[in-house]
Order: C-alpha cells, then structure tokens, then sequence
C-alpha cells in the first residue's frame, strides 16, 4: 500500500475510487465504504482512502486519544487490501478551502477519482458546507460516480468512532467489539517489569507501554486474547500504574498468558480485550493481591470455557 503523509506527493498516476472522513477505529461503518472502494478494483480503479492528520488536536494521555493509532490504522487498510492511503495535513489552508475548489483541486485532478463513497452525513470543506447534494451535483461537471450509503445502525443507534470512544471509556468492551466488528486491541513491544510477578506472585507478565495517542479502556482487569510470534494466547491483563507496587508514572499494559512459558522480551505482541472483569485496586500486602490475581486467572479460564 502506498501511503501517502505529505500533500506535495498527492498527485495520483492512475484512476481511483476514494473514500473520506477520519476513520478512526475502522467500525463495520467504514467497513461499507471500504468494500466498496474495493468494488472499484472490478473497473480498473485503484482504492483509495483520504484521511486527515489531527495529531494536533490530541491530548497525548490516553483520555482524549483514537482508537486507533496512525501506524494501526495504515496496517489495518492495507491488510483490508486498500493500495493508497492518503493523511493530508490540516492546515489553514486546507481548513479555508471552499468544497467546490476540493472536489476540483484534490479529488478530481490530483486523486483522479472516478468513483467517491461517502456516508449520508459526509461534510466537508471551510464549515463543512460540502455535502453529498453538493458532491452529486458536481459529479456530473467532473465525470465520477458518487456512491453514497447509509448510515449502519445497531440497536437503532448509528454508528460512529464517538460513540465507540465514549462506550470504551466506560469498559463496555462487548459493545465496543460489536460496532468495531473485530475486538479492540492494543499492540506494544514487550518490555522489562521489575520481576515481581514471576518470582513473588508466581505470575509472569508481559508488560507494554501503549502509544500515548492509544485511547485506553479503564484501569482495570480484563479477559484477552494475545497474538504472539508463537501463536494466539488467552490470558488476563490488567492496565494501570500497579498501585500496590508503585512508582509507575504512565499506565502500563500487563499480561499474563495461560499456558506459555517463553521469553517475549524485544517482541511486539497484540493484546485482543473481551470483557471487564474488575478495577485496579490498591491491595495492602503483596499476599493479598497474588490471591486476587489467580481468582482474575480462574475467572479468565471461565470466561474462555463458556465462550469458545
Ligand atoms: C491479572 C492481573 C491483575 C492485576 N491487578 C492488580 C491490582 O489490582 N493492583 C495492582 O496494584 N496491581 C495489579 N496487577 C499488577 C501487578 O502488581 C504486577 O503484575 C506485579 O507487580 C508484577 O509486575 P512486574 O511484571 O513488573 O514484575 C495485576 C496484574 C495482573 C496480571
Ligand atoms: N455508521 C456508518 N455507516 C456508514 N458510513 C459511515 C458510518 N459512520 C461514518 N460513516 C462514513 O464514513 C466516512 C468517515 O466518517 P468519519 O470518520 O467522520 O466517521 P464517524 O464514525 O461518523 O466519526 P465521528 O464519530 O468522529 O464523527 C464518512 O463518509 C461517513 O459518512
């Protein structure tokens, strides 16, 4: 996949069928407009996603992030089998660009559209007063096929990264794995703990430090899955700062595998969530929390024997 950061390097050599908006999270929405870029490979069209760069905007500590990071979200496209993906800098001047002069400049000169899908609510251009009447109406000036879908609802709710942001801020992670279509994940190399876990609570963990953009679910105890060079795991994890231990800074993603016994220190491994099981908790000796941690195993260990 071509993937395309600096807006001076835009101009396509080939045909296209784009699609637009964020895209955080890739939620089953997405996953529509997606497919049907992809449709456009059956019309010699190579598919195309334009995104924005909003790093910005974002307070780096986990609260305000994406469900996505920008390195996430390029893996996943191009493992979807999109061949350009486009992060174009929103500045002040794309910000004051009038959507009549986008739709000319960039979508049909440089990114050479021929087919554009878009959601009914898509907004663009200075004041989002771009539209898809407006998109439809210039369709006809500039020859692409405007395609345009509704809005996926579950449960009469629509879709949308907001509201899987809000729902993953509360740990609701079965609602936030149904509108993603897939489980939430978080990815991270593992790196050295202080040893606690394998030699005082006979629980080693890997422990990763997710990327401060990562919006991450409540600290707390969670049932995983985890996928490692020596395959798929199931396990629990806990996030947060280790209060019974202490002098933890920024919060830290910990996992203990079922049955696996390796060395995954320097790898990247992906962390897949499930459910919530409880909150991170201050205990007062390092025997009380063991005992809590082999119950959090055996309430994993349920978890996966009544939903394999
Ligand atoms: C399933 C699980 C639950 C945990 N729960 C808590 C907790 O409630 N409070 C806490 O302070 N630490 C908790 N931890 C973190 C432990 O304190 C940590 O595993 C231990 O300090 C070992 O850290 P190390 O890998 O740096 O040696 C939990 C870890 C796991 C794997
Ligand atoms: N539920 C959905 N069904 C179909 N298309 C969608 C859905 N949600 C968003 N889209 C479309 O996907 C494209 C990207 O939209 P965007 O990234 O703004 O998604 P969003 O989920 O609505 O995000 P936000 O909650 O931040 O507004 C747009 O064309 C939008 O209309």
């Amino acid at each position: 996949m071509k993937y395309i950061t600096n807006k001076d390097e835009i101009s396509l050599e080939y045909d296209t069928a784009v699609t637009l908006g964020k895209f955080d999270g890739i939620h089953i929405g997405h996953q529509l407009l997606i497919r049907e870029i992809l449709e456009g490979t059956k019309q010699g069209l190579k598919p195309v996603v334009f995104t924005f760069s909003f790093i910005e905007k974002i307070r780096k500590d986990h609260v305000e992030g994406n469900l996505l990071t920008e390195e996430e979200k390029r893996n996943f496209l191009e493992d979807l089998g999109v061949q350009v993906m486009i992060t174009y800098p929103l500045d002040d001047e794309m910000r004051h660009m009038q959507p009549e002069a986008f739709v000319e400049q960039i979508l049909c000169k440089k990114l050479r559209a021929k087919k554009v899908v878009v959601g009914s609510d898509f907004a663009f251009g200075y004041q989002r007063k771009g539209d898809v009447i407006l998109l439809e109406k210039l369709s006809g000036v500039y020859g692409y096929e405007l395609v345009v879908l509704d809005k996926v609802a579950m449960e009469d709710q629509v879709v949308s990264s907001t509201i899987i942001r809000q729902e993953l801020l509360e740990g609701h992670m079965e609602k936030v794995n149904s509108l993603l279509g897939r489980c939430y994940s978080i990815e991270g190399t593992v790196v050295h703990g202080n040893q606690i876990g394998r030699k005082l609570l006979s629980m080693p963990t890997a422990n990763i430090y997710p990327s401060f953009e990562k919006l991450l679910p409540p600290n707390g105890v969670y049932v995983t899955t985890i996928e490692t060079k020596f395959g798929k795991y199931e396990g629990i994890t806990n996030i947060g700062y280790k209060p019974t231990i202490g002098g933890e800074t920024r919060p830290g993603v910990e996992t203990y595998l079922f049955d696996f016994d390796g060395d995954l220190y320097g790898q990247v491994i992906k962390v897949n969530f499930y459910t919530f099981e409880r909150g991170e908790y201050k205990y007062d000796s390092l025997e009380e929390l063991k005992e809590q941690m082999f119950r959090d195993k055996d309430f994993g260990k349920k978890y996966f024997e009544m939903n394999r």
